[in-house]
């Protein structure tokens, strides 16, 4: 399993190795003891999957706040996503960068988003699922936002504003410079 770390402290690309033979492929896809040794001592608590039917379909940006704040650890399943973490981090050196990272079933990526950032997707196929380990209950008093399009954020999804496929939620979210609740 190899953890790669960004320019941003905090998201880490995890990528299982895979073992082959004749019939296909065997893979540990999460070790706890790895997980802890690279990443920290972090406890899953919920699993999530989602179906996302079109092509340039957004979710997120999304974050739920302390004491309910969600580590999240990502992986595609099916299609292929451009998953994207910003830091909102009040204090952080790098409060309001971002990093991106393509997953898909064949690359077997997965990102880890620590709390403290808000996480995205955008699908790059039609039919695209997403499975996601998160290290805090759902929340719903806690669910907040980010505007996916933030001019300031500056993240390159590869589609326009008119063609993207969002809930109306994702539609009214603040943009970073009017987050009212952001991680101090
Ligand atoms: C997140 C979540 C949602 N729900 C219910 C609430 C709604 O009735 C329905 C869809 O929720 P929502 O529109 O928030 O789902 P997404 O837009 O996929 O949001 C998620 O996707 C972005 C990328 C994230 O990082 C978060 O995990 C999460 O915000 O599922 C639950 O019952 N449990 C949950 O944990």
């Amino acid at each position: 399993m190899n953890f790669e770390r960004f320019d941003i402290e905090g998201p880490v690309l995890v990528t299982p190795k895979r073992i082959g033979d004749s019939r296909g492929w065997f893979s540990e896809t999460f070790r706890a003891d790895a997980f802890a040794d690279n990443v920290g001592p972090h406890t899953f608590v919920q699993h999530n999957q989602s179906m996302s039917a079109a092509k340039g379909t957004v979710r997120g940006l999304h974050f739920q706040l302390a004491p309910m704040g969600q580590g999240k650890l990502v992986r595609c399943l099916r299609g292929a996503i451009l998953d994207v973490a910003v830091d909102i981090r009040r204090s952080s050196p790098t409060f309001g960068r971002h990093v991106t990272a393509e997953l898909t079933p064949d690359n077997s990526r997965q990102l880890w988003v620590p709390e403290g950032f808000a996480h995205g997707f955008v699908t790059l196929t039609e039919d695209t699922e997403i499975f996601y380990l998160v290290t805090n209950y759902y929340s719903p008093a806690h669910d907040r936002g980010l505007a996916w399009n933030d001019p300031a954020l500056a993240i390159e999804w590869g589609l326009d504003e008119a063609s993207a496929q969002l809930s109306d939620k994702d539609r009214k979210w603040p943009v970073l410079a009017e987050l009212p609740d952001a991680y101090i």
